[in-house]
């Protein structure tokens, strides 16, 4: 019935256990110039949690809710799961596709984004997948990137408005929305996307993801903010970081806020961690009012909006967006978007 014969959801992975921690860590962070300080205060920040990452299982509900999607738009495709930095490894995945007949396999990514780290880098995991597997490698064909889709802006549009709701009565109207995602080096920003096109596309899809996701909200101020920037203190990263916009936020006389994590689809490390822990704690230290909108990956319009991207592939028909930032993203066992396209920049400590 089509060309392809499985689904592979591919994400970043987590650890599921205290021993995990810091092999995946060196497995995130090999070649990539971060601190060891900086690990070390990650190493706490997962074994705060007892050294499980909650994003294997969300995305293991994902693929449940995308099952039961697939089964009712009569798209017949077994879904595999496979990762870049831990198991169930995106290479022993690919293997068990070949062994299992597997030929040809789209594959959703877990980011939204264009950028290196949202999606070159999923390319690169795709090459190396297949690499490691040769003979009989199944063909993969990654999606495109879906940072506008109205399924996802419309999730976190109501995720906002359920987060005010949590507000004391006196703080709801005037609350501040707050839109945050994981920065990046200024440097990888720059070079985010094909030359021709400007450069900045992580940031740009991402402030139109929050003006996209406001308006849906009916909110007329937003304000965008990064959050985790990790590598050496010298390296400029993207700013404002979160913690001073909400020390600013109430220096300025704002009495609560409504964080939204739009740079992300599910409540991972970075999100219960950076956001639902350090965030809230700098709140309550500043006195200021503080609620998270949650993230996407649990609404079932998210399941939907992963069956919608497979029948867009299947049917050839144009992209359902709103926003009219560059995208790309889709390519063939692991090609570039286009030359050049998110180009990884050198790093002072970077090895290779
Ligand atoms: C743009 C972006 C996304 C969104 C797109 C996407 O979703 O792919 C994202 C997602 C995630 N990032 C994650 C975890 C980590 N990211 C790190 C480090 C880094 N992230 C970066 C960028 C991004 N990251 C960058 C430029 C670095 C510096 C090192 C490098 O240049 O690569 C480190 C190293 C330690 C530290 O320094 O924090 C960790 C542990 C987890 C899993 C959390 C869990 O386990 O639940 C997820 C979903
Ligand atoms: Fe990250």
């Amino acid at each position: 019935m089509t060309e392809f014969d499985a689904l592979l959801l591919l994400s970043f992975g987590g650890p599921e256990k205290p021993d995990d921690v810091r092999p995946f860590l060196e497995n995130v962070t090999r070649g990539r110039g971060v601190p060891p300080e900086r690990l070390d205060e990650v190493v706490e920040h997962y074994l705060h949690f007892g050294g499980v990452s909650p994003i294997n299982r969300l995305n293991r509900d994902v693929i449940a809710a995308v099952e039961a999607e697939f089964a009712g738009a009569g798209i017949d495709l077994p879904i595999y799961f496979g990762n870049r930095n831990w198991h169930p490894m995106v290479e022993d995945t690919v293997a068990r596709m070949r062994d299992d007949g597997v030929r040809s396999a789209l594959v959703f990514p877990t980011s939204a984004w264009g950028g290196y780290s949202g999606c070159r880098q999923y390319h690169e995991d795709v090459l190396r997948a297949r690499a490691a597997v040769g003979d009989g490698a199944p063909t993969l064909r990654k999606l495109r990137q879906y940072y506008d889709h109205p399924l996802l802006v419309a999730a976190f549009a109501d995720a906002i408005a359920a987060a005010r709701a949590q507000l004391p009565p006196s703080q709801r109207d005037a609350a501040r929305l707050v839109f945050t995602a994981h920065s990046v080096p200024v440097s990888a920003d720059a070079s985010a996307g094909p030359p021709a096109d400007g450069g900045r596309l992580y940031s740009r899809q991402v402030a139109e993801a929050a003006r996209l996701c406001a308006q849906a909200a009916g909110v007329a101020d937003h304000d965008l903010v990064w959050q985790s920037r990790s590598g050496p203190p010298q390296v400029p990263w993207l700013e404002p970081d979160i913690c001073d916009h909400l020390g600013a936020l109430a220096a300025g006389g704002t009495e609560a806020v409504i964080v939204c994590p739009v740079g992300f689809v599910s409540d991972h490390l970075e999100v219960i961690w950076d956001l639902d822990t350090e965030a809230r704690d700098k709140a309550a230290e500043l006195g200021l009012g503080y609620v998270r909108a949650g993230t996407p990956g649990t609404d079932p319009r998210f399941a939907q909006l992963v069956t919608a991207l497979v029948g867009e592939q299947l049917s050839g028909a144009a992209p359902d967006r709103l926003g009219s930032e560059p995208l790309y993203g889709a390519g063939l066992n692991g090609a570039l978007c286009a030359t050049a396209c998110c180009e990884p920049v050198r790093r002072p400590g970077r090895q290779a």
